[in-house]
């Protein structure tokens, strides 16, 4: 959480990461902000991390999966212009609960709110993503993942890449968006491992790109809705617009 930290910027916008509780979200975050895997506690309420995106600045608001903090999901989905669903490869479970409990969450976003659904983990079911250990980044954490490379060490996967797609077009269409104006679930649905770091970098690196526009739309509403009071007046005035 150093960058947040370090000066208070205001957020352009804000990303938020949902899913059930042991899933691996603030992991992920971890290994995105800090470039490790590192022990955690269940998360309490939530917390978010600054990121700045070329001018941009971005916040990523890690939430409790936990059902006690249920209630305060969608307060923190309130004008989310991506949201994250977060579930465990090896847990058919946590992917159930996406739709059950989080995605109604998610009401309080825009209106053009972008989806992305992980499937968290894949260092336990993919021989892959075990092996992966991008940039050569976090050698005290290399050892252990290529350590766990045996076979013996994978666990059955419980849900596939084509179940996330499916997921993501219940999702478009619980929104009542469009699949054909959207983007595509083959480019929406990842699996990650915040153990490795495979594809995490990809995940968060993709939606940031993703919100831009979002920002930019933000900031014309925003000008076009500010009144110069140096500009003359052209037209009447209404009754409306008086005070007096
Ligand atoms: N093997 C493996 N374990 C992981 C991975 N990501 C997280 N874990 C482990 O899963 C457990 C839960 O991780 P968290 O990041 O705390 O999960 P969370 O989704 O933030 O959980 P809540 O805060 O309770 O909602 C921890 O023991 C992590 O070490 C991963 O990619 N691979
Ligand atoms: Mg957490």
């Amino acid at each position: 959480m150093a960058e947040s930290t370090k000066k208070l910027k205001k957020p352009d916008v804000k990303i938020v990461l949902l899913g059930d509780m042991n899933v691996g979200k603030t992991s992920l975050l971890h290994r995105y902000t800090e470039r490790k895997f590192k022990d955690t506690v269940s998360t309490v309420g939530g917390a978010f991390f600054l990121k700045q995106w070329g001018p941009y600045n971005i916040s990523i608001w890690d939430t409790a999966g936990r059902e006690q903090f249920h209630g305060l999901g969608s307060m923190y989905c309130r004008g989310a212009a991506a949201v994250i669903l977060t579930y465990d490869t090896t847990s058919w479970q946590s992917y159930v609960e996406l739709e059950d409990r989080f995605l109604s969450l998610t009401d309080t976003a825009n209106a053009d709110c972008i989806f992305a659904i992980v499937g968290n983990k894949a260092d336990l079911t993919d021989s892959h993503a075990q092996a992966s250990n991008p940039e050569g980044e976090g050698q005290e954490e290399a050892e252990p993942a290529r350590l766990s490379l045996s076979s013996s060490s994978l666990q059955r996967k419980q849900v596939n890449r084509e179940d996330a797609i499916a997921l993501y077009g219940r999702v478009l269409h619980y929104k009542g968006l469009d699949e054909k104006a959207c983007l595509p679930a083959e480019s929406m649905c990842f699996e990650t491992s915040a153990k490795t770091g495979y594809n995490v970098d990809v995940l968060f690196e993709t939606m940031f790109d993703l919100v831009v526009p979002s920002i930019l739309k933000k900031r014309n509403e925003g000008e076009n809705s500010t009144v110069d009071l140096e500009a003359p007046s052209t037209g009447k005035r209404t009754k409306a617009g008086c005070c007096a």
